[in-house]
């Protein structure tokens, strides 16, 4: 898996491949990595499939309680607390998730990196999985904060492909999402094969 995430004038942009795999056993390549909670906030999966799967929907569940309880969306930062606490009680009994929350609030943008070890961060930069090194080398080299929506969509796009190339254990489609004030805008999917080809035209026209 490559995952990735980050905070930008504009909003937050998430980016995720969608394969699954099982040692060199492609088990899926059309996993959705990214889950909406609700219309406000996001989460990422990377690690083992049904521990993401299972604890994001726990952590739904959560979420809405919290919502009916107190008449209000919960905030990010107590979302990624929920989950971080949630799996914190089984650490050392071999749960494997990294993740990240995305999500606006009265607080405004909020992205948190949150793993089954204990690590609950906020930050404006996070790549997550088996591929990140390579998604942060193209991510890194290309962040700014005042990139222009355009520019950020093909940035979170670019650093996931380069990633399911180079990574056998990423690969299938790269979804990106937009999270703003209103909610999240999903942009993208696109097959890495496509942008594969794309990405190698471009080259030959000497963009
Ligand atoms: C094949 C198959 C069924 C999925 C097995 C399965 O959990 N694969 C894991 C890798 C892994 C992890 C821990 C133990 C073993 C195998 C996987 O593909 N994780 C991806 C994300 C999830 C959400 C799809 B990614 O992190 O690579």
């Amino acid at each position: 898996t490559t995952t990735l995430g980050f905070m930008y004038q504009g909003g937050i942009i998430l980016a995720v491949d969608s394969r699954a795999t099982g040692g060199s056993y492609i088990g899926s390549q059309g996993v959705e990595k990214v889950i909406r909670i609700n219309d406000f906030l996001l989460g990422t999966m990377a690690g083992g499939a049904a521990d993401c799967v299972y604890w994001d929907r726990v952590l739904a569940k959560q979420c809405r309680m919290y919502e009916l309880r107190n008449r209000s969306r919960i905030s990010v930062a107590a979302a990624s607390k929920l989950i971080s606490n949630m799996v914190y009680n089984y650490k050392g009994m071999g749960l494997s998730i990294g993740m990240m929350l995305a999500g606006w609030d009265k607080k405004g943008p909020g992205l948190y990196y949150v793993d089954s070890e204990g690590t609950r961060t906020a930050g404006k930069v996070f790549s997550v999985g088996s591929g990140s090194v390579f998604a942060y080398g193209v991510l890194d080299s290309g962040y700014r904060w005042d990139l222009k929506d355009e520019e950020a969509f093909e940035l979170g796009r670019r650093a996931i492909y380069h990633a399911t190339h180079r990574d056998a254990y990423s690969g299938g489609i790269v979804r990106v999402f937009q999270m703003k004030s209103t909610g999240f805008v999903h942009i993208s999917n696109q097959d890495s094969k496509d942008l594969h080809y794309a990405y190698a035209e471009e080259k030959k026209q000497n963009k």
